[in-house]
């Protein structure tokens, strides 16, 4: 499977919420990374026909999907970023009727909900109304509703809003199981999501592409403008002038700076090797400081 989104634009009010955004996804996991309106749930929203781009084209194995009409819809597993759920339903029976809705044959999908419950650890929830559910365990019944059809194509908007930090590393290797074979696209800011899991990271920046590249890769950029160092409580209101600070730790040593930028912050910095999240940073934030 072979998804090209083209030359995408989509402008809100004369403002491009996407310019020109180009990716290529094959199978494995995509992380879509940016921060609060950077374009990620445009993108997703044009990628599963909700909204039209204004310029571009989505193609599946390098047919446009206009051309495929409803049957692309058979390919794809799709999280909204608020599911809205009927807070009547009970959680299997909102499985069944989403079966229904997806058209999968009545046994195939009564078997497959209850497997995804188990998978999604909701077993115990099946009879529970879902409006009785913790907002972790909604989102996990979005997460389950998505993989109902078995798709090509996942495709989950901000999938661990809500999760705790159990749920977050079951969802993540959740999702490494299931990209065997398959298309994952998982937008988000939260870096962690992905840091792991991800092969390739699509990072977007008010609404352009900034970087396509496997985490590692985009790490290796940024190698030589990390750097820790330890500063004295009395100057550390001195020092964070004009510094781009991915952390802070005080100890009895003092407070120590995880720093990101091109030139060495002092004489006493030290570089250390950049996560996913520095990238981030030395990317999103670029001209912003504390
Ligand atoms: N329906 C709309 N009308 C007007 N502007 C919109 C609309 N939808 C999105 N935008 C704007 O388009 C830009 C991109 O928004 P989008 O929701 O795609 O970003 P995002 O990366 O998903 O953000 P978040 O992480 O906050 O969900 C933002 O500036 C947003 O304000």
């Amino acid at each position: 499977m072979k998804v090209t989104l083209k030359e995408i634009s989509k402008q809100y009010k004369g403002k491009y919420a996407l310019e020109n955004v180009t990716a290529e996804l094959e199978n494995g996991v995509y992380g879509l990374l940016g921060a609060n309106g950077a374009g990620k749930t445009t993108l997703i929203n044009i990628f599963v026909g909700i909204l039209k781009s204004d310029k571009g084209q989505v193609m599946i194995n390098d047919v446009d999907v206009r051309s495929l009409g409803i049957d692309f819809l058979s390919h794809i597993g799709y999280l909204p970023q608020f599911p809205q759920f009927y807070k009547n339903f009970k959680v299997m029976d909102f499985l069944r009727y989403m079966c229904v809705l997806k058209d999968i044959p009545k046994e195939q999908g009564e078997k497959r909900a209850k497997e995804l419950l188990d998978i999604v650890n909701l077993s115990d929830a099946a009879d529970k109304k879902i409006g009785a559910l913790s907002g972790g365990m909604r989102q996990r019944v979005g997460i389950a509703q998505a993989m109902l059809n078995d798709p090509d194509i996942l495709i989950l908007d901000e999938p661990t809003a809500g999760l705790d930090p159990q749920e977050r590393i079951r969802f993540r290797n959740l999702i490494t199981k299931f990209s065997d074979n398959r298309m994952v696209l998982l937008a988000t800011h939260i870096v962690s999501d992905i840091e792991y899991i991800a092969n390739d990271v699509i990072l977007l920046k008010e609404g352009q592409l900034l970087k396509q590249a496997s985490p590692q890769a985009l790490m290796h950029e940024i190698e030589g403008k990390v750097w820790s160092v330890t500063v004295a409580e009395e100057t550390i209101d001195k020092t964070l002038d004009n510094l781009k600070i991915s952390n802070m730790m005080r100890d009895q040593d003092g407070i120590h700076l995880r720093v990101i930028g091109d030139e060495k912050p002092d004489a006493l910095a030290v570089n250390v090797r950049p996560n996913l999240e520095d990238v981030f940073l030395y990317y999103s934030s670029e001209g912003e400081q504390w």
